[in-house]
């Protein structure tokens, strides 16, 4: 496509040059055309009127020759005669048109003005020496207006009427010539004018594929990237599921499936991270050890599935008291729980350990079993501050032997734990 318009456009250009020469060599002949024929129309008349002006002042210098006889008034007729016969010979000879010499009125010219200055050399021209007599001017002069007026009037007259009709035709020859010439320009221009806009249409037709090309281009690139926005989208939806379901899963892996709480998985991580937290801040972290008190008694007596309502009922009641950051409530396996307390002091985590306590005998869960005839919890506390000498392990073996003094005691009673040394 590119190589064929190459070819249009240099071919284009082409024909623009070779008009162009065309035009330039039309005016050019034209021009010259046009001078020629003005040139000729103007030599006609010039020769027609100084022929006809020289005859009058040969005239005139003959009259004065007769009316006044003297050498001055002779030497001017001699000139004037002279420049007359020129100025005929002049018009005789010069013309190109062999119809205007062949016209029996230029014939009759020529061999009237011959015979006449035949007969004038006679008396001037052949006899300079021989004086004239004012008779023999009279007699001239009366032969130049007998003879000579009426042929060259007649011939004058022929020859403006020829130049006229030569000047028409050539007038009609240049309007003809400018017709074609005129014709021809408005040719070469309407083709210039077509090929020029065959070029722009051209032109026009590649800028709007090119422009094509690029809308074209445009919607590819936003299609693209609407593809790439909805890609996106997708996989940031995809990704907000992935990461609910983790979040769900690692909440279903860190709660007992029972009663919804922390499982012991959990609390073994919470309990090693608020430990490793407390050590940072040098304070306390206390732990309580809880256990239902007779409850293979309570499943023996009312049932598995009310075992674990029951479970779940004092599961709610100790998660009921995770108030502050850190607190952890967890059901550390079968029927005991534990709850992990950073900051309070060994009196505070009695004071809340005694309050859950409380609590739940007050709920009143019926328990015939039971020496109280209600469901109790048995309580062990401990607490200890992080440093080199204690571990969690140790938290947790203090608050476990202090639940199981408080078993041993009667249970339904928080027991403190008894290694005093390491107690706050
Ligand atoms: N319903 C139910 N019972 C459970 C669950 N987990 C453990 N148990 C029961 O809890 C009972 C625990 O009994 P024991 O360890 O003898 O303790 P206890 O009967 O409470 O006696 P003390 O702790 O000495 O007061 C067992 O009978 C277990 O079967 C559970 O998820 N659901």
């Amino acid at each position: 496509m590119r190589f064929r318009r190459h070819w249009v456009v240099g071919l284009g250009l082409a024909l623009v040059l070779v008009f162009a020469c065309i035009s330039w060599l039309q005016v050019r002949q034209f021009l010259h055309f046009s001078a020629s024929v003005s040139g000729s129309r103007i030599q006609e008349l010039r020769r027609a009127a100084t022929l006809a002006n020289e005859f009058e002042r040969f005239e005139r210098a003959l009259e004065r020759s007769v009316y006044l006889p003297n050498a001055a008034s002779r030497e001017a007729l001699q000139l004037r005669y002279d420049i007359f016969v020129n100025q005929f010979m002049v018009f005789a000879n010069g013309r190109n048109q062999p119809e205007a010499t062949d016209h029996p009125l230029y014939r009759r010219t020529l061999e009237t003005v011959n015979a006449f200055i035949a007969s004038f050399d006679h008396y001037l021209g052949a006899n300079p020496d021989r004086e004239v007599t004012p008779g023999a001017l009279q007699e001239m002069l009366t032969l130049s207006e007998t003879t000579m007026r009426e042929p060259i009037h007649d011939y004058m007259l022929y020859a403006n009427q020829r130049t006229t009709l030569l000047i028409d035709e050539q007038r009609n020859e240049v309007s003809d010539h400018l017709i074609f010439t005129l014709g021809l320009t408005i040719f070469q221009s309407l083709l210039t004018v077509a090929f020029a806009m065959g070029v722009v249409q051209l032109m026009r037709q590649r800028e709007q594929s090119r422009h094509a090309l690029v809308r074209a281009e445009a919607r590819l690139v936003e299609h693209l990237r609407n593809q790439e926005r909805r890609l996106e989208q997708s996989v940031a939806e995809r990704t907000a599921e992935l990461e609910a379901a983790n979040r769900s899963l690692e909440l279903l892996s860190a709660t007992d499936g029972l009663t919804g709480i922390a499982n012991r998985r959990h609390f073994d991580k919470l309990l090693l991270q608020e430990w490793n937290r407390q050590a940072r801040l040098r304070q306390p972290l206390a732990l309580a050890m809880l256990d239902v008190d007779w409850f293979k008694q309570y499943n023996d007596r009312y049932g598995h599935q009310a075992g674990d309502d029951c479970l779940r009922l004092v599961a709610g009641i100790v998660g009921g008291y995770v108030r502050r950051a850190g607190d952890v409530a967890a059901r550390y396996g079968g029927e005991e729980f534990a709850f992990i307390a950073p900051g309070l002091d060994a009196a505070e985590m009695l004071h809340l350990a005694e309050t859950i306590r409380a609590v739940v005998e007050h709920r009143g869960i019926p328990h015939s079993l039971s020496p109280v005839g209600h469901v109790t919890l048995s309580i062990g506390v401990a607490v200890l501050v992080p440093d080199a000498r204690t571990s969690p392990e140790l938290l947790l073996r203090q608050a476990d032997e202090a639940l199981y003094r408080a078993k041993s005691q009667g249970r339904n009673q928080v027991v403190t734990a008894a290694a005093a040394e390491y107690l706050v």
